[in-house]
Order: structure tokens, then C-alpha cells, then sequence
């Protein structure tokens, strides 16, 4: 058997643009990757089917897995008769904005592309990626990079500053697809994306922290009065930079002191079941 990580991702901003005619919209955010993991193993089945093995009650062991299309899409692809068996050992929140199933899908590409050594490059496993979902290609190679077109579209950043990062869960259900729905350019507050940019590149961590902008939380926000509990008991804790991370429900706070990210982890262990201490990833 082989293994790969699969690492969550936050996003620093996400900005929408316009809705296209194929009923996406036009984005722009800059994602980065935290050391919250699930770990997939992969081995050859000598029967042409995709098995999924997971003890996660919540995560589908048939083709609505990400991991499973990722499977079917790559096999077809390279040509690959032989059966594949995917282990997924969950870790990151089900449905929490942090692209847990996408960033499966996308260690099972890299996986695959070990197990059968079919040298597909980066840009070959992303152009496979896009097929599985939006958030799939950035999950390729994670990192801090600029996504923009659906997502897909990726530009390589300078690394989120070293800091801890503080996640919080909240136990109710979000869809993507109804958050953007309901997204009303009129109204809407444009993120600084460039400025962001700018501040990766100068590593200047507290601009960073003063710009997080997501277009979507006020529509999540609108849905579920947790979201700003959560971000509040942050600011009060003295979190540097508090967002929500993609269409949510997850809130993440940014902040240089562990003795900070211990208080803001203690504040918030009470109210939501599902609360992480991370590190970002260079
Ligand atoms: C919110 C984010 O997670 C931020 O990274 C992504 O934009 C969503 O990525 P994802 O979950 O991989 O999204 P997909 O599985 O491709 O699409 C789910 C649904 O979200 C909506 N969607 C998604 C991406 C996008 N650029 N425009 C959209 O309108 C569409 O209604 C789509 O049917
Ligand atoms: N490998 C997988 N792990 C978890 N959920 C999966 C997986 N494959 C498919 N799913 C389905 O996808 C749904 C959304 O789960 P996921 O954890 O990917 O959401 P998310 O983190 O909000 O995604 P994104 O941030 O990309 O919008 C789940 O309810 C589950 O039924």
C-alpha cells in the first residue's frame, strides 16, 4: 500500500466576480493549505472496480465519493484496467468549507499516478482535476496560490507567514451551490485581493490578518447566527485575523501566539464539538 496526505485549505479571500453562462461564477480568492490531513493509501485490486474503505460514517463508499471519481477519471485517462482499493482516514470536518473531499480527490490523482508510475506532470493531474470539482486542481500541489476562473485557474504565492490557525467547526449543514445562489452583486464588499498579495509578498503577516475577506460569509452569515458567535469569542480572545473559509460553516482565526491560539482553542471547545489547532503549510 502507498500513501498520501491530503491537507485542508482556508481561504485568505474569496471574491466573486460575475456569473458565467455555464452557471459558475467567476472567482478570485487566495487559498492556502493547513497540516490538518486525511491520510489515503491506495493498492491494486486485480478486479477492474474502485473500492472506498473508510470507518467515517459520513463519508460515501460509492461514486459520490470525490475520491472514487478521482479513481474512474484517472483509470480512464491512462488507460488502466486493473481495480484500485482507496483507505481514506478522515481527519478534516466533513462538509466544512475546508475542501475535504476535494482535496481527497486529489491525493487519489498523485496517488495513482505513483502506484501505476504513469509521470503525469502537475498540470496534467490539474487538467484531470477540474473535471472532479472546483476546488480539486488547487488541492494538487496546495501551497498559498491565487485561484481564479471557477477555481481552477492557479498562480503559485509566497507562503502564508508562519502562524497557528485556529479552526472551528459548527454542527450545522451548508451547501455550496445554494450559498451561491444567493450571492446579490449589488450589495457586495470586494475583497483587496492584490493588497493580500502584496502582503505575502512582503511576509507581512499582520496586513494579511487585517485583509481576510470572504464575499460569501454575509450569505452564510444571513443562515446560521453561529458564524459570527464564533468569529466573535476570536476578536474577543485576540485572535490577529478571524474569516469563513470558503461557503463555510468553518470559521478560522489567524494568530502568531500559541498562548493566543491555547486561549482562543479553550474559548471555543464548549460551543462547537469540532475545534482545531493547525499550522499553515509552506
Ligand atoms: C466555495 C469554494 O470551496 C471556495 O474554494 C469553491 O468555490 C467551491 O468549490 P467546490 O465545492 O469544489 O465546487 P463544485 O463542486 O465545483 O461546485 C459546487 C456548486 O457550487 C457552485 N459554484 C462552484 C464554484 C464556482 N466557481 N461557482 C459556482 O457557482 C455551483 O453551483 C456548483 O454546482
Ligand atoms: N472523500 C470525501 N470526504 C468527505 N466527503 C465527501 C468525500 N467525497 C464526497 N463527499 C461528499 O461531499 C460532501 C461535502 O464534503 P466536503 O468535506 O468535501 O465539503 P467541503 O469541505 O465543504 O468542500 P468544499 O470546501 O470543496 O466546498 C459530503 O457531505 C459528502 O457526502
Amino acid at each position: 500500500m502507498i500513501y498520501e496526505k491530503a491537507p485542508a485549505k482556508i481561504n485568505l479571500t474569496l471574491d466573486v466576480l460575475y456569473k458565467r453562462d455555464d452557471g459558475y461564477h467567476e472567482v478570485e480568492m487566495v487559498m492556502t493549505t493547513v497540516d490538518l490531513s486525511d491520510r489515503l493509501g491506495f493498492e491494486c485490486l486485480n478486479v477492474n472496480k474502485v473500492v472506498i474503505d473508510s470507518e467515517n460514517r459520513f463519508v460515501p463508499d460509492d461514486h459520490r465519493n470525490l475520491a472514487y471519481q478521482a479513481a474512474q477519471v484517472f483509470k480512464e485517462y491512462c488507460g488502466i484496467k486493473s481495480g484500485v482499493k482507496i483507505e481514506i482516514d478522515k481527519n478534516i470536518p466533513v462538509a466544512a468549507g475546508l475542501a475535504g473531499g476535494s482535496s481527497d480527490a486529489a491525493a487519489t490523482i498523485r496517488g495513482l499516478n505513483r502506484l501505476f508510475t504513469t509521470n503525469l506532470t502537475n498540470r496534467e493531474m490539474e487538467k484531470m482535476a477540474e473535471q472532479i470539482g472546483s476546488d480539486v486542481p488547487f488541492c494538487i500541489q496546495g501551497g498559498t496560490q491565487l485561484a481564479t476562473g471557477r477555481g481552477e485557474v492557479l498562480d503559485p504565492l509566497p507562503p502564508l507567514p508562519p502562524c497557528y490557525v485556529v479552526l472551528a467547526k459548527p454542527n450545522i449543514g451548508v451547501s455550496t451551490k445554494e450559498v451561491y445562489d444567493r450571492v446579490n452583486f449589488e450589495r457586495m464588499k470586494h475583497p483587496h485581493t492584490k493588497k493580500v498579495i502584496k502582503a505575502l509578498n512582503n511576509q507581512d503577516f499582520s496586513s494579511v490578518c487585517d485583509r481576510l475577506e470572504n464575499v460569501l460569509e454575509p450569505i452564510t452569515v444571513s443562515m446560521h447566527k453561529e458564524i459570527p458567535q464564533i468569529k466573535e469569542q476570536m476578536v474577543n480572545a485576540e485572535a490577529d485575523g478571524v474569516l469563513m473559509s470558503g461557503s463555510g460553516p468553518t470559521v478560522y482565526a489567524l494568530v502568531k501566539q500559541e498562548s493566543k491560539a491555547d486561549r482562543i482553542y479553550n474559548s471555543l471547545k464548549g460551543f462547537c464539538q469540532e475545534v482545531y489547532i493547525v499550522h499553515s503549510l509552506r
